[in-house]
């Protein structure tokens, strides 16, 4: 039976269609993909990356392996407000988007850009929606079995490579065991560096790295070759490095993204938060920090958030590949300047 265009039956393949011509736009609607793909938007956004970038052929990938894969994958997200497949689809075109860059045209091996497009789909995979603190501090199995230590990024690579071990998901059995290595390796450790607790480390580095590349860069265009604006970075670590400073601003891309769609990430993120706050205040336990409903004050999390985590590491990142990531900066300038808007009204509203 021949395979539906965006990989899952829906009634609504026109609009869905219409939808994917944006898949290389930062502006895609990930939700409407949602709501016309059936709640497969995981799924569809995937597949129709694969087919864009022609990985199937260049990886003899059966296509009915990789969608048994992917809507097993998908089935193993769970229904909670932030962390779900919605959240997986979103990182997953993020990414594919970073990597249209042209600074990336001559970046990454095909096996890189399949690991880290693997990475971005499986990264928060039967994630719970509360967080590894929270793990530890309630003794879940979990915590025990990764003994406190990136407890939810460690239980997403294990649950999306055992589901890998399935005879008719395997759409990776064409790979080489050289290949499989490669790819199992740099999904590792990208997913690993999505563990917030990672941040500060990534800030670290990240500054001096991308000066080192900027040197180089300097000095290709030296050879006024076109290609002078593309990055060429001649070690895999360097290129791993480089790929998990992207499946991280990609996790951390909401306020980059028109307000419509970054004011929806907000309210389900507070769902998940407040959700796990009272869970913490039933138990006794004490409340985390932004977790408790009753005294959250949700547009200056927001604002601290966006100053203190997200528009550092995006100016970061719109350094190196400058003049590229300007449309970030911008959204997450005017995002956060409604934010302070929003507590400005309040406090005048009060006042009447
Ligand atoms: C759209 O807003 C967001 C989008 C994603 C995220 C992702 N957070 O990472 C998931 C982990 O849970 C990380 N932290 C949990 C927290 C309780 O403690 C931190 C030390 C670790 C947070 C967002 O806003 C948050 C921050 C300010 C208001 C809520
Ligand atoms: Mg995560
Ligand atoms: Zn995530």
């Amino acid at each position: 039976d021949t395979i539906p265009r965006f990989g899952t039956e829906t009634p609504h393949e026109a609009k869905l269609a219409e939808l994917m011509d944006n898949i290389d736009a930062w502006g895609l609607n990930i939700f409407d993909v949602h709501n016309y793909s059936q709640s497969h938007s995981l799924t569809s956004v995937m597949y129709t990356i694969f087919k864009k970038r022609n990985l199937i052929e260049t990886f003899r990938i059966s296509p009915q392996k990789l969608i048994n894969y992917l809507v097993t994958l998908e089935s193993h997200y769970l229904d909670v407000p932030y962390h779900c497949s919605i959240h997986a689809a979103d990182v997953t075109q993020a990414i594919h988007v970073l990597l249209l860059i042209p600074s990336f045209e001559n970046t990454f091996t095909d096996l890189e850009i399949l690991a880290a497009l693997f990475a971005a789909a499986i990264h928060d995979v039967d994630h719970p929606g509360v967080t590894n603190q929270y793990l530890i501090n309630s003794d879940n199995e979990l915590a025990l079995m990764y003994n406190d230590t990136s407890v939810l990024e460690n239980h997403s690579l294990a649950v999306a490579f055992k589901l890998l071990q399935n005879e008719d998901c395997d759409f990776i059995e064409n790979l080489s065991d050289e290949q499989r290595k490669i790819l199992r390796q740099i999904s590792i450790d990208m997913v690993l560096a999505t563990d917030m607790s990672k941040h500060g480390a990534i800030m670290q580095t990240i500054q001096s790295f991308h000066q080192s590349l900027k040197a180089k860069q300097c000095k290709d265009s030296n050879s006024n070759s076109s290609t002078n604006d593309s990055l060429v970075l001649t070690e895999q670590k360097e290129r791993v490095q480089l790929l998990r400073e992207m499946l991280h601003c990609a996790d951390l891309s909401n306020p980059t993204k028109h307000l419509s769609i970054y004011t929806q990430w907000v309210d389900r993120i507070m769902d998940e938060f407040h959700y796990q706050g009272d869970r913490e205040r039933s138990a006794g336990m004490p409340i985390s920090p932004m977790c408790n409903r009753r005294t959250a004050d949700i547009e200056m999390a927001q604002i601290g958030f966006i100053q203190a985590i997200v528009e550092p590491l995006w100016q970061m990142w719109a350094q190196l590949v400058y003049p590229h990531c300007q449309q970030m900066l911008d959204n997450i300038d005017s995002n956060r300047q409604w934010y302070e808007y929003q507590i400005s009204n309040r406090s005048s509203r009060n006042n009447t």
